[in-house]
């Protein structure tokens, strides 16, 4: 007999994933090959930045106090002692009228307290001897970049789980962090189920198609921030799927499948997860697409099912696997973003469940606007190229029209949200 699904929220369908609190641990890597990766702890200023006073232009470094009757009727000289460059230290200590010629980086030389841009100064030379005069007082603490003006010491600067930007590789850079403490990336299994898949290079026949969930899984988890483990294909037999499954999972952190979760004939993932002693936290979910999703728990390891459609498994992927790998990833806020946004369409058919709308958002006069990026079925590959946000459309008895205001998640975002639903 057919076996009964009963369908769960999501809410409820990602909570029980995420009560799974998978540890992610640390890794120290080459500064090089950080980027694009997850801190995996809190970064504070090491030092002060900059650690010395420093001129902002290139200039004089002069007392401001000598600058004090300085006016277009009465310009004050200063005799130069010293001409130092970026990384130079002058020796020199400055008194009453003197100047040290400086340039934009150089360390403040001990008495100056103020920075004459070239641009208002004369220069000039008396017997061999530089001089040069200005025409304006300039105050204490003019034109110079203060010792800590960028961080202070002990500052707390980006939170761990944080995605490790250009301005963040500067950042540890600049706090002398040769080896960064990133996230591990938590190995993702993947096989793809299918006696109808072919590889890419193989020529079509009637009844196969290629194989395009693979890769675009694949994405996904480099995407969200994981590793793949890619274990290839498997045809639509339970033995085979049994052993290699059984095999696969004790290698990888997180396990995904794709395909044979539904309740057709060949469908054996759910008889696989029988066998194996797995204990199924959900197998139907109240949604569109990616309704037959089923996460399943095997010794501690979380077995992601997800539908052979590739809509279906592809917005089954970023609202269920993506969350946990961002834990894993330190993040605290593992979700999608979500925002609100004006549709642009008429949605006249009403859905018992929520559906999930791959959608293209964009900007117009300051405002989010959606649109489907293409037909909206769950077996649909083309529209998943334009998706850069699922269009969330709530279920019940009433369609939705263009204008109306509805909530969307942000597919190519690092900043997340902490809890969407
Ligand atoms: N009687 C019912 N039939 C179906 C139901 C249902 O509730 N009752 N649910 C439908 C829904 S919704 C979905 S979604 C699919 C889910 O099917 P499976 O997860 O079991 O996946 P398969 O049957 O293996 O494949 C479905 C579909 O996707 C194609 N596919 C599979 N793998 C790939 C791949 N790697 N690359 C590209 N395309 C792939 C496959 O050829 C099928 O066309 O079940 C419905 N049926
Ligand atoms: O799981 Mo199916 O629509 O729900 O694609
Ligand atoms: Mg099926």
């Amino acid at each position: 007999m057919l076996e009964r699904r009963t369908p769960i929220p999501i809410a409820e369908a990602v909570k029980k994933i995420m009560d799974y609190q998978l540890n992610g641990s640390t890794e120290h890597i080459p500064i090089e090959e950080s980027y694009g990766r997850y801190l995996s702890e809190d970064l504070a200023a090491t030092s002060d930045v900059p650690h010395f006073d420093r001129a902002p232009y290139d200039g004089f470094a002069v007392r401001s106090e000598d600058t004090l009757d300085a006016s277009l009727t009465n310009p004050v000289e200063f005799k130069v002692i010293d001409h130092i460059g970026a990384g130079m230290v002058s020796t020199k200590v400055l008194d009453k009228n003197q100047a040290v010629r400086i340039m934009t980086g150089a360390m403040m030389p001990e008495g100056s307290d103020a920075v004459v841009m070239l641009e208002v100064a004369t220069t000039y030379e008396k017997d061999g001897t530089s001089f040069m005069s200005i025409k304006r007082k300039h105050k204490q603490g003019e034109n110079v970049s203060f010792r800590g003006e960028d961080a202070k010491k002990g500052e707390a600067l980006v939170k761990k789980g944080t995605f490790i930007n250009p301005g963040i590789q500067a950042m540890l850079a600049t706090f002398g962090y040769k080896k960064v403490p990133v996230a591990k990336k938590p190995i993702v299994g993947l096989f793809a189920t299918g006696t109808e898949l072919l590889e890419v290079d193989e020529e079509l026949v009637p009844g196969k198609i290629r194989n395009s969930n693979s890769y675009m899984i694949a994405a996904q988890i480099e995407r969200a921030g994981g590793e793949v483990h890619y274990f290839g294909k498997l045809p639509d037999e339970f033995d085979t799927c049994f052993e290699a499954v059984k095999n696969a999972v004790n290698e990888v952190d997180l396990f995904i499948t794709t395909g044979g979760v539904s309740v057709g004939d060949f469908d054996y993932l759910p008889a696989i997860y029988k066998k194996l002693g797995a204990e199924v936290l959900f197998n139907k979910v109240a949604m569109r697409p990616g309704s037959v999703t089923t996460v399943a728990q095997y010794n501690g390891k979380l077995l992601f099912g997800l539908s052979g459609n590739p809509s279906a498994c592809y917005v089954g992927f970023e609202l269920f696997t993506r969350p946990i790998i961002r834990r894993m990833l330190f993040s605290e806020k593992p979700h999608l973003r979500k925002e609100r946004a004006l549709l642009e369409v008429d949605f006249p058919k009403a859905n018992p469940f929520m559906r999930f709308v791959r959608s293209t958002v964009s900007f117009e006069n300051g405002r989010l606007k959606t649109a489907p990026s293409g037909l909206d079925k769950s077996n649909i590959i083309m529209s998943l190229a334009g998706a850069n946000s699922l269009t969330i459309l709530p279920g019940g008895t009433r369609g939705f029209q263009a204008g109306d205001e509805v909530d969307v998640l942000l597919l190519e975002d690092q900043q997340g949200s902490e809890w969407p639903w």
